[in-house]
């Protein structure tokens, strides 16, 4: 009932629908009650007494009822589906909107499959027991209350003897849920973990070849499957075991019911019209009964379902708005960004940054060198709140970045990852993504800036090339160079370049920086690279290390001292940098390198 309870929001706006289903179905109930009277004063009334001439009317009042009680199924169906579409609808909807408000941290941990589906099998439960489920349960209760008011109005003794096997039905019914909600519980999990296999094989598909994982693959597969199959199996034994005793148990009201009314019919204590009417009437409740593991099986699978729904729904959101948090007039953001003593870890893990401190005033270009794990994208990630910082502030324009509406943070910043995600659409769309109404000119004009104009142009549709969801027909680079022109259309106060370059040649990054230099002006840029080629123009160059800032300075200081970043230029310059040490301050390996590939 709690999910029921939770659910209230969806359903309750839709209630006309509701009380409309609940109301033909109950009038549709009522009108099947007709018939048992009907041959009830048949028998009694007319047959007995020899009034034949009172056939036809009674036949015709038949066809009256059955007619009447058809269109009031009909109503029923039709608001039943129509309370069920809308309200999954509403449901699907809120769940999507879920998933966009829920952070980083959630996604950390989340499996796509298990949340395709929560949108897709499990909203099919429920829409389907809102829908029609719900209407039956309380049909089936109406028909028992309805038949047995009947019964007990016709003959109460026969029919308290009648319904004697009843509560041992419902304690039956009772064991039957505890023992197959959990059942289906884990058949909805088992059923989310195969989807994952899935979507991973499938997302996947080229390292699993590569790797000729195949057969690995499929069985992973077929154990998840299994284990699928398994739940199915045991489901199948608890609804084998309970669904025939109960039926069983229900037929013996019939069988009371023969015998007790049989015998009060001979002792002509009960009118055989009435014990026909009543050999009717006990099906309104049998009939129910019978149906009552077959709706305990719905409800149940819509209460797993409902719960796993529910539970996406009550996701906690980590990073979200304080309350009067300032939503940032892009054309007032001046881009001066600081960190301030910043120490941050990810849930359940040491320190993945330490004390940062970073002045970067508006305009500025910071790059960042370190290994791998050193935590420079970690940085990038908490500028952008992608989690909360614990220790310390990072302010923008002097403001405390907590205290600022994230979606309007975001929008002052246009990041270009290592790893370009661009969606199944147009080339055109892809680059547009990040603003509205923009113009062919705008996005050609971003595309130039990053190098990706020619190449889209060899393309027989050009922009309107369609690529798939990871890029099909696209070179790394030549997606890395979309991914760009779609940070730079953007027209952000904040660029931030994660890697971004790390696809193309040597020379497109020259090209594409000498693009970037005209795009820089006048925003703070935050690049982050494995090659001192891209860095050795910013402002200031920050070399981490486990989180910790190890160097900081100019290019030409950095290389002038002993430390990390001379020791990554040495490895990256090998053939051009001699080994006296006081070369490097005067060297400048770059231009050497260029004017020796001339
Ligand atoms: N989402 C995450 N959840 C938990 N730990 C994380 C997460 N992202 C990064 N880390 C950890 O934080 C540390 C810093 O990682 P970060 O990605 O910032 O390094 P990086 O310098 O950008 O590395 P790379 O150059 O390989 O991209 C690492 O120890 C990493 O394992």
């Amino acid at each position: 009932m709690d999910v029921l309870r939770q659910l209230k929001a969806f359903y309750m706006p839709e209630r006309k629908y509701l009380i409309a289903s609940i109301f033909f179905l109950m009038v549709a109930t009522a009108l099947g009650l007709i018939y048992p009277n009907l041959l009830r004063y048949l028998i009694d009334d007319v047959i007995a007494p020899q009034k034949f001439e009172l056939v036809p009317w009674l036949a015709l009042i038949v066809v009256v009822v059955i007619s009447l009680k058809a269109l009031n199924q009909f109503l029923h169906g039709f608001f039943g589906g129509r309370l069920g579409n809308r309200v999954a609808f509403r449901l699907r909807n809120a769940l999507y909107d879920k998933l966009q408000t829920l952070s980083f941290q959630y996604y950390d941990k989340a499996k796509t499959g298990d949340l395709m589906s929560r949108l897709t099998a499990d909203l099919e439960a429920i829409r389907n027991f809102i829908g029609f489920g719900f209407a039956q349960i309380l049909n089936m209760v109406l028909m028992i209350v309805f038949g047995g008011a009947m019964m007990l109005y016709l003959n109460w003794q026969l029919t308290l003897i009648t319904l004697v096997p009843i509560p041992i039905l419902a304690i039956l019914a009772l064991r039957f849920e505890k023992l197959i909600h959990p059942a289906f519980r884990e058949m909805r999990q088992a059923m989310s973990n195969l989807t994952t296999a899935v979507q991973e094989n499938i997302t996947g598909v080229r390292t699993v070849k590569s790797f000729a994982r195949e057969k690995h693959e499929v069985t992973k597969f077929s154990v998840r499957s299994e284990a699928y199959q398994t739940n199915q199996i045991g489901a199948a034994k608890i609804w084998a075991k309970y669904f025939p005793v109960m039926e069983l148990v229900a037929n013996f009201s019939a069988v009371i019911l023969l015998i007790a009314g049989g015998i009060m019919v001979i002792n002509g204590s009960l009118l055989l019209g009435e014990f026909v009417a009543f050999f009717s009437l006990i099906w309104y409740i049998i009939g129910p009964m019978w149906g009552l593991g077959f709706h305990i099986n719905n409800y149940t699978q819509f209460k797993a379902s409902g719960e796993r729904v529910l539970g996406l729904l009550n996701e906690h959101v980590h990073v979200k708005n304080v309350k009067d948090a300032v939503e940032l007039d892009s054309s007032n953001v001046r881009g001066h960004v600081r960190f301030e003593n910043v120490t941050f870890n990810y849930p359940d893990k040491s320190a993945a940054l330490t004390a940062i401190d970073i002045d970067a005033p508006a305009g500025s270009v910071i790059g960042f060198l370190g290994g791998t794990g050193s935590g420079k994208s970690t940085i990038i990630q908490l500028l952008m709140r992608a989690y909360n910082v614990k220790n310390g502030r990072i302010m923008l324009d002097g403001m405390d970045i907590k205290n600022v509406d994230v979606e309007s943070l975001r929008r002052q910043i246009a990041p270009v990852f290592q790893e370009t995600f661009l969606f199944s659409a147009s080339i055109r769309d892809n680059i547009a993504y990040g603003i509205r109404d923009v113009t062919q000119e705008q996005i050609e004009h971003a595309a130039k800036l990053s190098k990706a104009h020619d190449f889209i142009m060899e393309l027989p549709l050009g922009y309107d090339t369609i690529v798939g969801e990871r890029g099909m027909g696209l070179s790394g680079g030549q997606k890395q160079r979309i991914a760009i022109a779609r940070a730079l259309i953007k027209n952000p106060r904040i660029l931030i370049l994660d890697d971004a370059t790390s696809a193309v040649d040597m020379e497109t990054e020259h090209e594409i920086q000498a693009g970037f230099k005209e795009l820089m002006a006048g925003r703070t840029t935050f690049i982050i690279a494995h090659r001192i080629s891209s860095l050795r123009h910013a402002d200031e160059i920050i070399v981490l290390d486990k989180g910790h800032i190890v160097q900081r300075g100019k290019h030409a200081d950095l290389i002038a001292q002993k430390g990390p970043y001379r020791d990554t230029y040495k490895i990256q310059y090998a053939d051009y940098v001699s080994d006296d040490e006081n070369d490097y301050a005067v060297i400048d390996i770059h231009d050497r390198r260029r004017s020796n590939a001339k």
